[in-house]
């Protein structure tokens, strides 16, 4: 099957979820931050959250594929499952070989969809049997700083980060944090084997030193991506992109706006700051204001230079999207304190499903009515407990096919 992703805004066709499971459910106070959450989802609630986005999808004709679903469709023969857990593990770093093998031993005893789930889940320290009176395994168990074996990965849900599809290629990402590095693994298997999807070609490797995260990188057209230099991404790895796109011409990509933004967790990655919602209409973090700096990466004959350029997002977007007239629609509407609540909730991250139609997190009323003003439609989905995990629908979300733009 072919990926085909060139735009923000074309009508969405196929889309890659994951429906939150049990490792929301081994959060705990004492390590939240640690695994990059700010507060508890309700599991129950936040399933029924997740399928109502889902059914908003599928009623606007938008296939809808789980992650954990098409893993399970790879992992079929028995040498592969043992591969995929062999590097998952390494993969987790665990130092200690009796943890490392007393965890291979219990996963590939489950069935795959199972040992999926858990891989997901997280493996307790109090939930395998110690049959063997080693030293290291008991110490390990009733250490209460480590209440697991294997982490759980409860960001998950975000598919937008971890392995991002640009055009017809994927970038495998080395995420910033240990806590969502494992992430890219699973659609990674995906990619490189399941019968629909072999044959992907990879634009960046979670092996790469250089750490990038798929929110913030956002294709504006098919020759031109924006992507965040963050607290997430850094410049490395955009120039890693540049060489692969604007030198050896790997996609029809041509030019790289690589936006400078703040190292804060406010501005975690570009669509939490910005997203495209029309061809000429875009929905932004009320702070966003003044001139940003931008470095832009084009294509010469030798391969590709840049250019330092301190700009409003107006005039920026104007230029490089050869546009008359650029909207740019507020979150909260730009009163100071709706906006500082709804931007805390992702208020300007909303997915397109098609130019000027958007899903978008109903508790964001404030953002959702300027942008009816603006002419756009919006569908809102319920948000309580989903926006706890600070990621709004288009992190929530990995687009595999867009009908391209005319
Ligand atoms: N693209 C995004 O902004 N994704 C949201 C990720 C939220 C997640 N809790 C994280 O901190 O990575």
């Amino acid at each position: 099957m072919n990926l085909s992703v060139y735009s923000e805004i074309g009508k969405l066709e196929k889309v890659l979820l994951h429906r939150p499971g049990e490792e929301l459910e081994n959060l705990a106070p004492f390590y939240l931050t640690d695994l990059l959450f700010d507060d508890i989802p309700f599991l129950k609630k936040a399933q029924e959250e997740h399928d109502y986005f889902a059914n908003v999808l599928k009623n606007n004709d938008v296939e809808v594929l789980y992650l954990s679903k098409l893993l399970e469709e790879t992992l079929t023969i028995n040498q592969l499952k043992n591969q995929f857990l062999d590097e998952f593990l390494d993969f987790s770093d665990i130092k200690n070989k009796f943890i490392f093998e007393l965890l291979k031993e219990y996963l590939l005893s489950l069935e795959t969809k199972k040992m999926i789930d858990k891989i997901i889940a997280g493996v307790r320290s109090d939930e395998l049997e110690i049959k063997r009176n080693i030293f290291s395994l008991r110490v390990r168990r009733a250490d209460i700083e480590i209440p697991f074996f294997l982490n759980p990965m409860p960001n998950l849900y975000f598919q937008r980060d971890p392995v991002a599809i640009l055009g017809k290629g994927a970038c495998i990402n080395r995420m910033k944090t240990q806590a969502r590095r494992r992430e890219v693994m699973l659609m990674e298997y995906v990619l490189k084997y399941h019968e629909d999807f072999k044959g992907t070609e990879f634009y960046y490797e979670k092996e790469f030193p250089y750490s990038i995260e798929g929110g913030d990188i956002l294709i504006l057209n098919n020759k031109t991506l924006a992507i965040g230099i963050s607290q997430r991404t850094s410049p490395e790895a955009v120039e890693i992109l540049a060489k692969r796109f604007l030198k050896e011409n790997k996609d029809s990509f041509e030019k790289i706006i690589a936006f400078i933004i703040p190292h804060d967790r406010a501005y975690m990655h570009l669509d939490t700051i910005f997203t495209m919602v029309d061809y000429n209409k875009f929905l932004v973090h009320a702070n966003l204001r003044g001139d940003l700096k931008t470095f832009t990466i084009f294509k010469t004959d030798k391969g590709f230079d840049f250019q330092e350029q301190e700009k409003s997002l107006e005039e920026i977007l104007k230029e490089h999207l050869h546009l008359d007239h650029v909207q740019l629609i507020k979150c909260g509407g730009g009163d100071i304190i709706a906006s500082h609540r709804e931007q805390w909730n992702d208020g300007s991250n909303c997915l397109a499903i098609e130019p000027g139609k958007v899903i978008a997190y109903d508790r964001n009323y404030v953002t959702n009515k300027e942008m009816e003003k603006a002419g756009i439609e919006v569908f809102e989905i319920p948000s309580g407990e989903i926006s706890r995990g600070r990621g709004g629908p288009r992190c929530a979300s990995m687009p595999l096919i867009r009908r391209n733009m005319v």
